[in-house]
């Protein structure tokens, strides 16, 4: 009863409670609620490591437009399809699929009147006129280039004893040259100065650059903006093959089918200029022989042009353009196209004359007015697409390619990705100091591994040291081996090559032990890793096995970039500052070169906030330097990388790089960067845009400028990765802080940004000014060099020497 009677006084009780202490009761509450608030966000905030602004969301991109012809060809970017790998010993599972997935813009199709009229070639005025003979050469294996110096000797020994009106001949490896400079149009000289090709070229059944000096005149040839017979006010030219008639014995089975491509091709941009018949010489016997006969006769056409005879007298369809046959020429044009009747071929009555073939094929008369497709949308050619051709293997075992990349010391997997020991691996397996990439970013060299998926790029830049022999190429075409192959061949060939250094003096054995697991991968050494279509899927499986990747790509496939999954630092080749430059010293192969360089800079600032992005400039002395800055200033304003690497260039001191022009004179010294790098830094800053440097790495001649608003705590730089980090955040054991509006108008986190994975900061033996080698690593200089006043000579010295990218 007691009890009753007091539970029901407790209302009246807890009414008289709360009257008289209402104030410290809310009061309390309030704060026990701002101090849960406070922790929980606490919390968070330890979680996000990052303490720049969170980008405004969504992140504001610029529409990048794909054009078609950007797009891959022969493959699919659609992870599920894994590419048939011939080289691997299980049975593999799918096919590549032939077709190209194409999106975009819809190709507009029309048609080119084939046009009736050659144009007249321009008359040898043999009292004013001088003939520059250009000899022009390709070799993988220097047959060829011997051969064709010895024909340069002995021609111009014939024509010291001749008249000046015809000059010394010009020499020029095709691997180096611009094709447009001499294939679209004969090359700017003096009015009076008329030109007349000699082409010496061997024969691969591989891909090599001579696949894609085909390709070139194929597509001048079908290219609808320019003439029909661009090289018209050529004298003449002349093409001479060198084949091995012991693997192919005959035309039919491919001897010199390379050499009788291009003759077929000179005919057409030419105009018919063909001034001796294609020569070939089996380089298995009797092959210096044919040559010496094959000069001879194109002496004597020299010789005819000289006085003031033209071409001579031929069938239609050779010597002059003017005295060919019009409709000849016009119908030569459709040789691709199917031939429905032919007009009797006549006998010939010179040496000068073309292939029975050939004039079969180029004489259309029953269809003299058939229309040529023209996609407009496109330089390729829509008749024969050579995507229609069977794969090939990209570096067949076979090759010169492969032998000489293996003498280089790189290990080829499959048939087109390859791995190579870094200098700088050996050096910090001995405790001798690590690259750039550890004063800068926390990697060391003896747990980095350098490979590429592609051997092959669509560049010819000048510094690169896989010169002559490099697979190049704008499109993939080749046998596509399987991502996880290629993961476990490089891989594998990797710890091989570190196990090979065990007995080297000096290895240190706890190296050496944390070798054997790799954390880091430099998707570069040479070629253009992105190029290899299933790039996303190698470096999904490099990050599920917790290795970090560094990509660096030549801002030549702006389709592939788009579509690459997040890495962990993505790089950009950025080898000048405008287009002109960038064409001399990349030299490209696709002719919209800049418009694809343009629009990579566009992917990368559009994707600045889900990634490290970094520019890497390269100088060269003589190419890229001077009166540069405001151009490269301009290109970092236009794409906003988080980091802008320079570096001097590496001369690889082969006489190929020397053929490209490129000698120890283009190396700049140390000091010279650096003052590069400060008026670069100037020059941002008077822009408004926060950069600053960063760090340094002297002993390779390169400097780091970073954004400070991203890449600084507490006002320190802190340039360093914490890779721990970017695994668990690429693993989703934390949560990353890039954020996007929902269709529901509320704010979602939809991946990590650059600043969720931010190291610690930068060592001060790393800063600018400090020179970048870690005090803890016993720095051994070469006999000579070293510390009192050579550092500088020391450094260009070592640049040259090192292959690390
Ligand atoms: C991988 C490979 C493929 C070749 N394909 C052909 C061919 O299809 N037809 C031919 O006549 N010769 C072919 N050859 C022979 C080369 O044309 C010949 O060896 C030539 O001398 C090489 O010239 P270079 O040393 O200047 O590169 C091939 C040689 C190699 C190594
Ligand atoms: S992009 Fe790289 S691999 Fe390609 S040519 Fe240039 S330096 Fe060599």
């Amino acid at each position: 009863m007691a009890s009753s009677g007091l539970l029901a006084q407790l209302p009246t009780e807890l009414l008289y409670l709360w009257h008289t202490y209402r104030v410290p009761i809310l009061l309390t509450a309030v704060s026990v609620f701002a101090v849960v608030r406070l922790a929980l966000h606490q919390r968070r905030k330890r979680e996000r490591i990052s303490t720049s602004p969170l980008p405004s969301s969504p992140i504001e991109k610029k529409a990048v437009q794909l054009r078609p012809e950007w797009l891959p060809e022969n493959t699919t970017l659609n992870h599920s399809v894994l590419s048939l790998d011939n080289h691997a010993e299980e049975p593999t599972t799918v096919a590549v699929p032939l077709e190209k997935a194409r999106k975009g813009p819809k190709t507009v199709k029309g048609n080119k009147m084939r046009s009736k009229v050659a144009k007249i070639a321009p008359t040898f005025d043999h009292t004013v006129d001088q003939i520059q003979p250009i000899i022009f050469f390709q070799s993988l294996s220097g047959t060829t280039e011997r051969y064709a110096t010895e024909f340069a000797k002995a021609f111009t020994t014939w024509n010291s004893e001749a008249s000046s009106s015809l000059l010394e001949p010009q020499i020029l490896d095709i691997s180096y040259i611009e094709f447009d400079d001499y294939f679209i149009s004969p090359p700017k000289s003096e009015s009076n100065i008329k030109h007349f090709y000699i082409i010496l070229i061997p024969t691969y059944n591989i891909d090599t650059v001579l696949s894609i000096f085909l390709e070139s005149l194929q597509e001048t040839h079908n290219d609808f903006r320019i003439d029909t017979a661009p090289l018209n006010a050529l004298l003449g030219y002349s093409v001479f093959g060198f084949g091995d008639k012991q693997d192919w014995p005959t035309e039919e089975e491919g001897f010199c089918s390379q050499a009788r491509e291009v003759d077929k091709w000179m005919a057409r941009l030419t105009g018919r200029k063909r001034a001796y018949p294609l020569g070939m010489g089996d380089v298995k016997g009797g092959a210096s022989l044919r040559l010496d006969e094959w000069r001879e006769g194109v002496q004597e056409a020299l010789v005819e042009i000289k006085e003031g005879h033209g071409l001579g007298e031929g069938v239609p369809g050779s010597g002059d353009a003017a005295e060919s046959d019009e409709e000849d020429i016009s119908d030569a044009e459709n040789m691709d196209s199917e031939v429905t009747s032919r007009k009797p071929v006549r006998t010939r009555k010179t040496a000068r004359v073309d292939d029975v073939e050939d004039l079969g094929s180029m004489v259309d008369s029953s269809n003299p007015n058939s229309l040529i497709p023209i996609d407009f949308t496109t330089y390729k050619s829509q008749a024969k697409p050579a995507s229609r051709q069977a794969p090939k293997e990209m570096v067949p075992v076979t090759s010169p390619t492969h032998a000489s990349l293996t003498k280089q010391g790189y290990s080829i997997i499959g048939s087109h990705s390859g791995v190579k020991i870094c200098r700088w691996t050996k050096s910090a397996l001995r405790g001798r100091g690590s690259c750039y990439k550890y004063s800068f970013y926390g990697i060391a060299s003896h747990l980095c591994m350098e490979a590429t998926p592609s051997l092959s790029c669509s560049n010819k830049c000048v510094f690169c040291w896989r010169h002559g022999t490099n697979p190049v190429g704008t499109t993939w075409r080749w046998i596509t081996d399987a991502p996880d192959l290629i993961f476990d061949g490089i891989t594998a060939a990797h710890y091989k090559k570190i196990k090979m250094l065990k007995g080297v003096p000096g290895v240190k054995a706890e190296r050496f032990a944390e070798a054997m697991r790799i954390r880091h991968c430099a998707l570069s050494l040479v070629g253009e890793p992105i190029f290899y279509p299933h790039i996303n899927e190698l470096v999904e499986i490099m990050h599920k096995n917790r290795i970090s990747t560094f990509l660096v790509c030549n801002a030549q496939h702006p389709a592939q970039l788009a579509s690459l999954v997040p890495v962990t630092q993505l790089y950009v080749s950025i080898d000048a500052s405008n287009k002109d430059s960038l064409r001399k010293i990349d030299r490209p192969l696709h002719r919209d070169f800049w418009e694809r360089f343009c629009a990579c800079l566009d992917i990368i600032k559009n994707r600045r906030f889900e990634q490290r992005t970094v520019f890497r400039l390269t100088l060269v002395k003589g190419f890229n330097m001077a009166e540069e800055v405001k151009g490269y200033a301009d290109l970092v304003e236009r794409a906003l990388p988080g980091f802008v690497e320079v570096k001097g260039v590496t001369f690889c001191g082969t006489s190929a790089a020397g053929t490209a022009g490129l000698t120890m004179q283009n190396v700049p010294f140390y000091e010279e960067v650096a003052e590069f790098v400060t008026e670069l830094e100037k020059e941002l800053s008077t822009r408004g845009l926060t950069y600053g440097i960063g760090a340094e790495h002297a002993h390779s001649c390169c400097i780091l400028l970073a954004d400070s608003t991203r890449f600084q705590r507490n006002g320190k730089w802190a340039t360093r990765i914490d890779f721990e980090r970017f695994f668990d955040l690429y693993e989703g054991k934390v949560e990353g802080t890039r954020v996007e509006k929902g269709e529901d108008g509320m704010e979602k986190v939809i991946g990590w940004r650059p600043e969720d994975y931010v190291g610690g900061e930068t060592p001060e033996w790393a800063l600018w000014g400090n020179g970048g080698f870690d005090p803890r690593d016993a720095r051994v200089y070469r006999k000579g060099k070293g510390p009192g006043g050579q550092a500088e000579a020391y450094a260009k010295s070592e640049a040259a020497k090192l292959v690390e990218i």
